[in-house]
């Protein structure tokens, strides 16, 4: 069963009223990552390739911060401090608006007991104008049956 915003926002910081949703909890934007060098995924072991910050363009003396994102993939983090709790899993989802944009976020597993703030791979399939703390996302969870809790090597990622 998947739970109720109210709940996951329990577990997601900060959070305004305007993020929680019927279903999950929308997470906003903080920083988007351009990848500059390959990575690697091996048998008993992983490398995560070199990756650059994308600078905020100032067009039109435009404010507030904005990205201006030609075609391709970005891997984006978010704002919030996000917990799964012990009994669930999470997914994100791209928030419709981005999705009917062209644009689509990809989400891997959500481990119970991961506590971290995330990232996903934001595919850019038209160019897009996304500012920064703008909703993008949206985190869900479900209730599922585990034996360990997350303890890999992403265990509080990005928190100060
Ligand atoms: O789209 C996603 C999906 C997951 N995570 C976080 C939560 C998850 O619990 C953690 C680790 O994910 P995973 O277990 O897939 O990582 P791994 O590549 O297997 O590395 P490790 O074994 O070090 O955990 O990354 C994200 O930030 N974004």
């Amino acid at each position: 069963m998947f739970r109720s915003g109210a709940f996951v926002a329990e577990h997601v910081s900060p959070t305004s009223d305007e993020q929680v949703q019927p279903n999950g909890v929308d997470l906003t934007l903080d920083v988007v990552f351009e990848q500059l060098e390959p990575g690697r995924i091996g048998c008993d072991g992983k490398q995560i390739g070199d990756r650059a910050a994308r600078s905020i363009e100032e067009r039109e003396q435009k404010s507030p911060d904005t990205y201006y994102l030609p075609s391709g993939a970005y891997v984006a983090r978010y704002n919030e401090r996000i917990e799964i709790p012990e009994g669930h899993i999470g997914f994100v989802y791209p928030r419709s608006s981005l999705m009917r944009n062209s644009c689509m976020l990809n989400t891997a597993v959500w481990d119970a007991g991961y506590e971290g703030r995330g990232e996903g791979l934001l595919q850019v399939h038209h160019d897009v104008e996304i500012e920064r703390d703008a909703r993008i996302a949206q985190l869900v969870f479900a209730e599922a049956d585990h034996e360990d809790v997350y303890d890999g090597s992403y265990q509080g990622e990005n928190l100060e």
